[in-house]
């Protein structure tokens, strides 16, 4: 005798998998089953209108796949990102010191590298602290980091100086890297481990496993005339950004002080303030790819409040979506984006508002806190766009409910190397699908009367 068991579809007890699995029992499903609990064991004798148990148990197993698929997915890379972001504050921390340091004292701790970009202790003394934090707490074999910064310049005779002041701004930043409750090395380091740690940064692995990808200090332009910067640590995997971290030490926490047509430092100069005290900026935001959410956390200071773990909230893009309201943000130097291709593509969409200027990935930021709406960037033929530059902004945005491609509305491949190979044209980072298909529509149609 066949014997029926009614079970609500989607809602199978263990106990009653179980049952199945040990007995040669039939058991079928009926969806509108109206007992409560969500199963019975009385036999059924009117079974037509059940579907078959079998059924049910998939859609259990599959939901139960769902789940645990889920929850490795929650935990996948969250060793990485915790140990990311706080390796991120220690270095917006050390940052801050350096950059004030710089604006009040000469500038002889900024060389020029071969392409007459500047470099500063705090681009040299990040990429050793991070390398180093990673190091220790994923131990150093496992730690394939790709940055922007070598040693050539550091090494240099000429350049001791510069090299005792790295290392002790390494050592001063691991030593409190430990209120964050990091692993750090037990004695101070030498130079020769500095330079070890900041050589470490070259690997080569892009599409196979993982690898950091740090810009130690992007828009250092910005960060020596006092304005603008970013730390920007990134986890690809498999050619795949997987993590974005992003430390923006001078962006304030409240979108009205960010106005940059007059100059970071000179608002606040003429509010009479330094920049030590200067209204509430600073902040690290991170997101990891698949989750929808990304999040922000005010910076910390080395005061009587430190309190570590910090509290983040959640951030999302910003839900205009009418040109006419949007705002726009792109490079401060014309040198790295054409201020002019940018300004006939806004005026064609209709956009309204002055372009925010800001140097560094804070654009990338400011999209995902939604404090603007469209991120441009179109540097002149033949300069190759850099992988760090961009990763960590580009997990933050997606995940944050943006759209960020190239300008043929291609998601940027980060798995070829250093470079954004294969890039059509320029980046355009949006609020919104709508946005951004305006937008690419209208770099086609100017793109052939441009100069670019
Ligand atoms: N010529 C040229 N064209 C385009 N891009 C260039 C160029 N030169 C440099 N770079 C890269 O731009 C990074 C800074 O970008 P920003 O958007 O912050 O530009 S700007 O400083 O606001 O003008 C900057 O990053 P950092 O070197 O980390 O500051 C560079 O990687
Ligand atoms: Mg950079
Ligand atoms: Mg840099
Ligand atoms: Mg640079």
């Amino acid at each position: 005798m066949t014997t029926f068991y009614a079970i609500h579809s989607t809602k199978l007890p263990q106990s009653l998998i179980h049952v199945r699995k040990n007995t040669n029992l039939s058991i079928y499903s009926k969806r509108n089953c109206p007992q409560n609990p969500t199963y019975q064991t009385t036999p059924l004798l009117h079974c037509s209108e059940a579907t078959i148990f079998s059924t049910a148990v998939k859609e259990e197993e599959n939901a139960n796949m769902k789940i645990q698929a889920t929850l490795k997915n929650t935990e996948k890379y969250s060793k990485e990102l915790e140990i990311a972001v706080r390796a991120v504050h220690v270095a917006c921390l050390i940052c801050k010191k350096v950059q004030e340091n710089l604006v009040v004292s000469s500038n002889e701790q900024v060389q020029s590298k071969d392409d007459n970009s500047p470099v500063t202790i705090a681009d040299w003394s990040v990429q050793a602290i991070i390398s180093c934090l990673l190091s220790e707490a994923f131990g150093s074999e496992h730690v394939d980091i790709v940055a922007e910064e070598d040693v050539q310049a550091l090494s240099m005779t000429g350049a001791s100086g510069i090299l005792e002041a790295v290392v002790r701004t390494v050592n001063e930043s691991l030593s409190e890297s430990l209120r964050f409750g990091l692993k750090c090395p037990l004695e101070d380091l030498g130079a020769k481990e500095v330079l070890a740690a900041i050589s470490k940064c070259n690997s080569t692995r892009y599409n196979q496993g993982r690898v950091w990808v740090l810009d130690p200090v992007d828009g250092t332009l910005g960060f020596v005339r006092g304005d603008q910067y970013a730390i920007a640590l990134a986890l690809i995997d498999d050619g795949e950004p997987v993590l974005g971290v992003l430390g923006c030490p001078n962006y304030p926490l409240k979108k009205e002080w960010l106005s940059y047509n007059h100059g970071y430092q000179r608002i606040l100069s003429k509010q009479g303030s330094p920049l030590s005290e200067s209204p509430d900026r600073g902040c690290v935001l991170y997101a990891k790819r698949g989750t929808g959410k990304a999040w922000m956390q005010p910076l910390l200071n080395y005061d009587k409040k430190f309190v570590w773990p910090n509290s983040a909230r959640q951030i999302q893009v910003s839900s205009i979506d009418n040109p006419a309201l949007a705002t726009m943000c792109e490079p401060v130097e014309k040198a790295n984006s054409s201020h002019s291709f940018t300004a006939g593509l806004a005026h064609s969409v209709g956009l309204r508002n002055q372009p925010l200027r800001v140097y560094s990935m804070v654009k990338y930021a400011a999209i995902a806190r939604g404090d603007a709406e469209i991120f441009m960037k179109f540097a002149r033929a033949g300069y190759k766009e850099k992988i760090w530059d961009h990763a960590a902004g580009v997990v933050i945005i997606e995940e944050a409910g943006g759209v960020v491609t190239d300008a043929g509305g291609n998601q940027l491949n980060f798995s070829r190397g250093i470079y954004l190979e294969g890039l059509d044209r320029g980046i355009i980072a949006c609020a919104g699908s709508k946005l951004h298909e305006k937008i690419i529509r209208a770099v086609d149609a100017s793109w052939n009367s441009s100069s670019l």
